[in-house]
């Protein structure tokens, strides 16, 4: 059975994602999403899951940035998981004695509204997971009051729920990923996603027009698109990117090789399953055969049979 590493400690919206798919699978907490990429990396463990997206809040920017660098993994699937935040104390602490709140700040970003009519005058501080900011509320030593964390992270660290359901909205819903270490690709299923990480060859006008051009032509849709600073100084971007369809698709193929004749350097970063199963709609001319016909029709007309 694969051994999973994971966006820990216990109690993670993480480990609630892993569990929904590989309920009995041996699990490595790790601190942050790059510790988790490096015990993958270093083949302590067979993959990684780790938050990527959320719908409220948007990219989780340490993954894409870990996914982007250091030595290349494949993600091989992916999560979509419900959260729900509850504000957890130790068990003598009231709701008016909460002065200091500590979560993750995407946890955060989708509890503005509580914490604004709630506790409008708390200091907010972050920590690298929910369960994290739970697990040192949980010490009667610390600086913090309350975390903001998943219902189960309290009943792991013995805190109170003082307050449940406290999202802004109700429907929010995180996907994860599962990362591999390099190998085959999960087979195409019909409603798949590709990601990667196009980064621009020389910054000039209409460099990314030219890049979004390459999926537009042949019909492939984005479901996500976002630069990400590369660290060599103002300006300097890359787009991390997810499509539609699989790279065993001819059109989603082709897009590749075209972002690789315009791009210093393009990432592949995995074709998946989707976790909603949504299969793309393709726009005529855009189909397998499609291009396999014009292909068939290129090598006729090139060996002069007109
Ligand atoms: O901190 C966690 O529990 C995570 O798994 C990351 C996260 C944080 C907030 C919403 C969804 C996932």
């Amino acid at each position: 059975m694969s051994t999973l590493a994971y966006l820990g400690p216990e109690g993670t919206f993480t480990e609630a994602a892993l569990r929904s798919f590989a309920p009995d699978a041996p699990r490595i907490p790790c601190a942050t999403v790059g510790a988790a990429f490096d015990a993958v990396r270093r083949g302590e463990a067979d993959g990684a899951v780790v938050p990527l997206e959320n719908s409220v809040e948007g990219a989780v920017n340490a993954t894409l940035d870990e996914l982007a660098a250091g030595e290349p993994l494949l993600i091989h699937g992916e999560v979509l998981l419900p959260v729900s935040f509850a504000l957890l104390a130790r068990p003598e602490t009231e709701l008016e004695d909460v002065k200091r709140v500590v979560t993750h700040p995407h946890a955060h970003a989708q509890c503005r509204g509580f914490l604004a009519g709630t506790l409008p005058r708390a200091e907010v501080f972050t920590a690298a997971s929910t369960a994290a900011a739970a697990m040192a509320v949980s010490d009667p030593t610390s600086h913090y009051d309350a975390a903001i964390a998943a219902p189960i992270a309290g009943e792991h660290y013995g805190l109170r729920a003082l307050a449940t359901g406290i999202g802004d909205r109700p429907d929010t819903v995180t996907r994860f990923v599962v990362v591999r270490r390099p190998g085959p690709l999960p087979p195409p299923s019909g409603a798949d996603r590709t990601t990667l990480v196009a980064f621009i060859a020389d910054d000039h006008p209409g460099a990314l027009l030219e890049i979004l051009f390459e999926f537009a032509v042949r019909g492939v849709s984005l479901t996500r698109i976002e630069s990400r600073p590369t660290g060599d100084g103002i300006g300097r971007y890359f787009f991390h990117i997810d499509c539609e369809g699989h790279v065993s698709d001819a059109r989603v193929g082709e897009a590749l090789t075209g972002l690789r004749r315009i791009c210093a350097n393009v990432r592949f970063l995995g074709s998946y399953r989707r976790a909603d199963g949504a299969a793309p709609t393709l726009r005529p001319g855009t189909t397998d055969p499609d291009f396999t016909r014009a292909a068939a029709w290129l090598t006729s007309i090139r060996a002069g049979q007109v």
